[in-house]
This record gives structure tokens, C-alpha cells and sequence, in this order.
């Protein structure tokens, strides 16, 4: 059967030079590995509610403002998804793992992008790019 592809609102918290990243449990999809929070979209929902919604439940924020970076998709073999990545510099509350999740502020240079679903490469590529000097 062919899978539907899986719209994503995914969050790029960023403090002075340092982003917030959560570990995904171990039994969800790309289980174990690091993640910047977010969630699927759901119907009748923008990406930017999404992503508000998801950044509230899992990390506890307010988003103020997001601003988009990049939209992509990346097919696993079990499935296939489309990242709407939106930067979040003006928010309120501290991030934390609401869920229990193990979380962390990172530079970009502390981030191996081996570390992240595969997906996130081209992420971190492009957060190389416009967050340096
Ligand atoms: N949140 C997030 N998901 C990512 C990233 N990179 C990446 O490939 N994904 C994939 C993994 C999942 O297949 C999908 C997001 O699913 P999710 O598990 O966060 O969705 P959700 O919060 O709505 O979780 P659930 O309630 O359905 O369990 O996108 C990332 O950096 N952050
Ligand atoms: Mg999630």
C-alpha cells in the first residue's frame, strides 16, 4: 500500500547561539534519536498552530512569532514525511522535556548530525549556514 505522506510542524528553539533539542522515546519512529520538538500537523490545522500546539505540549513554550526556514521530505522506508521547519527565537516559558523527555540546549557545533533522523542533515546544513558569524 502506498503510505500518505506525514506533514510535520517541526520547531528550531533558539537561544543566543544555542538550539533546544529533545530525545525521541525509544519506541516511536526514529526511536532514540535526537530531535528538534514538534509534531504532525493536524487537519484543519496551519503549520505555525501545529507547531504552537506541539511546542506547548512537549517543551511547555509559548511560541510568539515563528519564522519558516525550509520545507522537506524525507522518505524512511516504513515511511514518508514532510518537515515544515519554522525557527522560534520569541517565545515565553522554559523549554523543558513536559513529557519526561531527556532535553538539551546545543551550539550548532556541539550537534552531530549523525545523532537525528536522517532528515534532519539537511537541517542542521542549512542552520550552519545562516546562524554562523
Ligand atoms: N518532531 C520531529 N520529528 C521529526 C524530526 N525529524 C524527523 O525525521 N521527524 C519525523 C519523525 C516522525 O516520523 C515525524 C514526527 O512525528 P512525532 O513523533 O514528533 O509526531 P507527534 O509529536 O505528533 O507524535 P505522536 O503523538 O503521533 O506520537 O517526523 C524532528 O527533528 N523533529
Ligand atoms: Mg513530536
Amino acid at each position: 500500500m502506498v503510505q500518505a505522506v506525514v506533514n510535520v510542524a517541526v520547531g528550531v528553539v533558539i537561544r543566543d547561539r544555542s538550539v533546544f533539542v529533545c530525545k525521541r522515546a525509544k519506541d516511536a519512529h526514529q526511536g532514540d534519536l535526537w530531535e528538534f520538538p514538534g509534531g504532525k500537523v493536524e487537519s484543519g490545522e496551519t503549520d505555525t498552530q501545529a507547531l504552537s500546539r506541539e511546542l506547548a505540549e512537549e517543551i511547555g513554550i509559548q511560541v510568539k512569532r515563528a519564522v519558516p526556514l525550509m520545507t522537506l521530505r524525507h522518505d524512511y522506508t516504513d515511511k514518508a514525511v514532510c518537515l515544515h521547519v519554522q525557527l522560534v527565537r520569541d517565545f515565553s516559558g522554559e523549554p523543558h522535556g513536559k513529557e519526561g523527555q531527556p532535553s538539551a540546549w546545543r551550539t550548532l557545533d556541539e550537534l552531530k548530525p549523525e545523532d537525528f533522523p536522517a532528515a534532519n542533515v539537511a537541517i542542521i546544513d542549512k542552520l550552519k549556514q545562516i546562524l554562523t558569524n
